[in-house]
C-alpha cells in the first residue's frame, strides 16, 4: 500500500532520515515508535509532502507519492492528523471539517453524517469556534476533519498527547471500528504503549533515523522494549 524506500531527509546540515525503509500493507493498523527525537514526525511530514526528501521514494499503490507537492497527497487518499491537531482555531467545527469536502472525488457537499457517528460531540458543537473546544473535542475535530475526504490511509501523529483518559479510551475505539470493521489503513505514531498494543495490530520501532524493528504487535517483546523504548 505504502512503500517507503531509502529515504534520506536533513533539516540543514543534521540528517535525521537515514535510508529509511518502511512498508504498510493496505488494512493493516502499524504502530510507528521510538523514543524522543528518532524522527517519526519528520517521517510523517515527509510523507504528507510537508518536508522535502533528499532521496529515496515514497510510494502509494505502487505510483510515486514524493515527486507530487503537498496539496496533492490529500486527494491521493491520505488523511493527516498531525501532532498538537493543528485546526483553525477562529472556524467553526463545521467549517473545519467543510475543508477537505472540495477535494472529495464525488464532491459531495455536506459533510457525511458517519463523522457524527463516530463522534456525536462534532454534531454538538457545529457551530462552536474550534479554539473553544477542550483539547480532546480538538483532537476528534482533527481526526472527523481528516476521514471527511474518505482517505484510503489514515496517518495520526501522537493523537492522544495531553488527552484525557475517556476520551483516549473514545479514540481508540474509533480508530478500531475503522481499521477491524471498515478495513481502513492506519498508522499511527504512539508513545504510550497499552494503547499502541490496544489498537495497532503491526509495530515498527525507529532509532536514529531508522526502522530498527518491525514485527506483529503479539511479539513487541520486553527486551525490544528496554532497547528501543524505555527512557
Ligand atoms: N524544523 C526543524 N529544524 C531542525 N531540526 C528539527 C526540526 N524539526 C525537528 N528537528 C529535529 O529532528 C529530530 C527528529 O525530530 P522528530 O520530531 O521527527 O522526532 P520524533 O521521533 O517525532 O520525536 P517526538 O516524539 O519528540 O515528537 C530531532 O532531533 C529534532 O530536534
Amino acid at each position: 500500500m505504502i512503500d517507503i524506500s531509502k529515504v534520506n531527509q536533513r533539516y540543514g546540515g543534521t540528517q535525521i532520515l537515514w535510508d529509511l525503509d518502511l512498508a504498510i500493507k493496505p488494512g493493516s493498523c502499524t504502530c510507528i515508535m521510538g523514543r524522543n527525537g528518532v524522527g517519526k514526525t519528520t517521517l510523517l511530514k515527509c510523507l504528507m509532502g510537508l518536508l522535502p526528501i533528499e532521496s529515496g521514494e515514497i510510494l502509494l499503490e505502487g505510483e510515486a507519492l514524493h515527486t507530487k507537492p503537498a496539496q496533492f497527497r490529500a486527494p491521493a487518499g491520505i488523511g493527516y492528523v498531525p501532532q498538537g491537531r493543528d485546526i483553525f482555531p477562529t472556524l467553526t467545527v463545521e467549517e473545519n471539517l467543510r475543508i477537505g469536502l472540495p477535494i472529495r472525488k464525488d464532491k459531495a457537499k455536506q459533510i457525511p453524517e458517519k463523522i457524527f457517528e463516530l463522534f456525536p460531540v462534532l454534531k454538538e458543537m457545529l457551530h462552536r469556534r474550534g479554539g473553544d473546544l477542550s483539547g480532546g473535542q480538538q483532537q476528534q475535530l482533527a481526526i472527523g476533519r481528516a476521514l471527511v475526504i474518505e482517505p484510503k490511509v489514515l496517518i495520526l501523529d501522537e493523537p492522544n498527547e495531553g488527552i484525557q483518559p475517556n476520551i483516549v479510551q473514545q479514540i481508540g475505539d474509533v480508530i478500531l471500528k475503522l481499521n477491524q470493521e471498515e478495513g481502513l489503513t492506519v498508522i499511527l505514531v504512539e508513545q504510550k504503549l497499552g494503547f499502541a498494543r490496544r489498537v495497532g495490530k503491526e509495530f515498527r520501532l525507529m532509532e536514529k533515523g531508522r526502522v530498527v524493528a518491525s514485527d506483529q504487535m503479539a511479539n513487541l517483546s520486553e527486551d525490544l522494549i528496554k532497547q528501543y523504548l524505555a527512557v
